[in-house]
């Protein structure tokens, strides 16, 4: 596990993806924090299983997609440029990310995380190697249909990354953020033609971080077309590292 460091938690610009509603927050007084990495394809739930977890279990959500989506209106010049490859639909170089996410987890030394989208390459899972050792990667394996399907219908508030699907969790109010009334939009990279190619190149890059982390026995796959089926074993695979704050079935 990593250590905690001295001082307390700074607020940092990392996403803490905003859940539906508050989530109820764990003191870190143990002395073990949970570092935990889900990985999937896009469209496999990572947000919507993570948002769960985050509020179930009062970890600090880390979305790295998100982040850098943040970070491009900021003026800095990572942000400026990450925005080349997020347009281009490809990834942002390991030295980029890697740095970004360094220096953002270094302010959450205290907290108990959870990230999702990092690492997705070898190059990252070193970089994540030298700051803390992981307990726990959770792997979310969904037939390709179904990831097309549900990106189809997938809706984004883009301020808060809050993200909606037609069939699944339809917002309140068709195409309206439930918090803010803001409109919610469809991401470029989300249409059917885009999908297959980013599915691909998902693949490649996860390949051999999957390999290394199911060598060091840490890497649980969960299979199948339903995140309300999956739920269940994910909360109890949790629940045997750290107790929950709300029981499994308040979604
Ligand atoms: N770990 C990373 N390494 C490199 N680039 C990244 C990383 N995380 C995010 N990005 C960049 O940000 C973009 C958006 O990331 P995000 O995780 O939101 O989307 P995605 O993985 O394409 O899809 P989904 O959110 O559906 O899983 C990616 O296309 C990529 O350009
Ligand atoms: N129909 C259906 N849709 C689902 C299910 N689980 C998640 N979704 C939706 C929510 C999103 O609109 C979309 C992709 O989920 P996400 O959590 O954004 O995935 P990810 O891209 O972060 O991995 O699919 C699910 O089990 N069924």
């Amino acid at each position: 596990m990593c250590p905690g460091g001295a001082g307390g938690a700074r607020p940092g610009r990392l996403t803490r993806v905003p859940p539906r509603s508050a989530p109820v927050p764990v003191p870190a007084m143990a002395s073990k924090l949970l570092r935990a990495v889900v990985l999937g394809p896009p469209g496999s739930g990572k947000g919507t299983v993570c948002e769960r977890i985050a509020r179930r279990f009062g970890l600090q959500h880390l979305s790295s997609g998100q982040f850098l989506r943040e970070s491009l209106g900021g003026g800095g010049e990572a942000g400026a440029l990450a925005q080349q490859y997020l347009e281009r639909g490809l990834l942002v170089p390991d030295h980029v990310i890697t740095r970004l996410m360094m220096a953002e987890l270094e302010k959450r030394r205290e907290q108990h995380w959870l990230l999702d989208g990092f690492p997705r390459t070898l190059g990252q899972a070193k970089a994540l190697d030298g700051i803390c050792q992981l307990d726990l990667v959770i792997s979310l394996n969904i037939p390709f249909e179904t990831l097309k399907d549900r990106l189809s219908a997938r809706w984004v508030h883009p301020a808060s990354g809050r993200v909606y699907n037609m069939d699944f969790n339809p917002p309140h109010t068709q195409g309206v953020d439930d918090l803010t009334g803001e409109p919610l939009v469809q991401r470029e990279d989300d249409r059917p033609e885009a999908v297959a190619a980013r599915l691909r190149k998902y693949k490649d890059a996860a390949k051999p971080v999957m390999e290394l982390y199911k060598s060091r026995g840490i890497l649980h796959s969960f299979s199948g077309t339903e995140t309300n089926k999956i739920w269940p074993y994910v909360y109890t695979l949790l629940s045997s590292r750290i107790p929950p704050v709300l029981p499994e079935e308040e979604h």
